[in-house]
């Protein structure tokens, strides 16, 4: 898909009506202010243009540079603000390698902002729990590690286990390691182990969708739940049906900057009539 350089519809932050999107949502649980992620790559850069020769003098010329290796920036995220929260859900939606990932990494901590700030109120409890998970360990002992990356006691891990398992609906395989499961039942183990908590921010990356119809309705009322505790959902996915049922708002990022935020009908329609048009040129 050939992507535009800049989209000309980009909103202001200032234009937003935050009186419309919050009507009976309680105090903010986050606030992004102009978060800019960078990622430095090493060796990422073209070695030079011009004919083979060009570049072995050039090369020649230049020795110290080649052993120090290039680097090459990513902006992964280029000056995104907004404010969520609490009693949210919030889909974010865009194409491959738009920055969702990394905007969401930075929310739950793991990426320090190059520029601009991230706060959140209460505990933002996911922080991770997927990045913790090891697929070489069994579900049982993931259950643990993800229950204490979540702020629980080993104690507490083991009085939510035996429903942690009931919820994933994966039966003795929690014996196995992780890395033998198929994709849903990863994707069960992990949403039943994040939630386990009724988390202050829980942050969903692509887990639901590879569950099945049953799963994403009992992920659903999990979400609902969260939310009824005044928790706040972020959930990143490519399923527009999914995002439009469970999220009452949508961030659509596109190329690091967030080109739209509303209600999840509104920013769903305008994201696929984009990858329409996208898709005829
Ligand atoms: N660890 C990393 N090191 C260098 N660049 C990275 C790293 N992670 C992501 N990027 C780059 O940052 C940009 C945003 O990536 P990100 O994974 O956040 O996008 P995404 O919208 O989540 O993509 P996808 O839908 O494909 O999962 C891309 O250009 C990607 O190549």
């Amino acid at each position: 898909m050939s992507m535009p350089q800049e989209i000309d519809f980009e909103v202001d932050a200032d234009d937003l009506s935050f009186a419309t999107l919050n009507k009976e949502l309680g105090t903010p649980s986050l606030v992004v202010d102009d978060l800019y992620i960078t990622y430095k790559v090493w060796g990422g850069k073209k070695v030079g243009t011009g004919s083979a020769k060009q570049r072995r003098v050039r090369r020649a010329l230049d020795r110290s540079r080649e052993h120090v290796g290039a680097i090459t920036s990513v902006e992964a995220v280029r000056g995104i603000s907004f404010v969520a929260r609490h009693g949210e859900s919030i889909g974010i939606v865009g194409v491959n390698g738009s920055g969702k990932s990394t905007l969401l990494r930075a929310i739950a901590g793991l990426h320090p902002p190059t520029a601009g700030s991230v706060f959140v109120s209460g505990e933002p409890s996911l922080l991770g729990v997927n990045a913790v998970l090891m697929g070489s360990l069994t579900g049982e002992r993931n259950i643990m590690i993800g229950g204490l990356a979540l702020g629980l006691t080993p104690t507490q891990v083991r009085e939510r286990f035996d429903e942690i398992v009931d919820y994933s609906g994966i039966g003795d395989a929690i014996y196995m390691p992780m890395d033998a499961y198929s994709s849903g039942m990863g994707a069960r183990l992990r949403f039943a182990i994040s939630s386990a908590a009724v988390p202050d921010v829980l942050m969903i990356d692509e887990a639901l969708a590879t569950g099945d119809a049953a799963f994403r309705n009992k992920s659903k009322e999990r979400i609902d739940e969260i939310r009824n505790n005044a928790g706040t959902v972020f959930l990143v996915s490519h399923s527009l049906a999914t995002v439009e049922a469970m999220c009452t708002r949508t961030l659509w990022i596109h190329q690091g900057k967030l080109v739209m935020d509303g209600p999840s009908h509104d920013v769903c329609e305008a994201y696929r009539a984009f990858v329409r048009a996208s898709d005829k040129r």
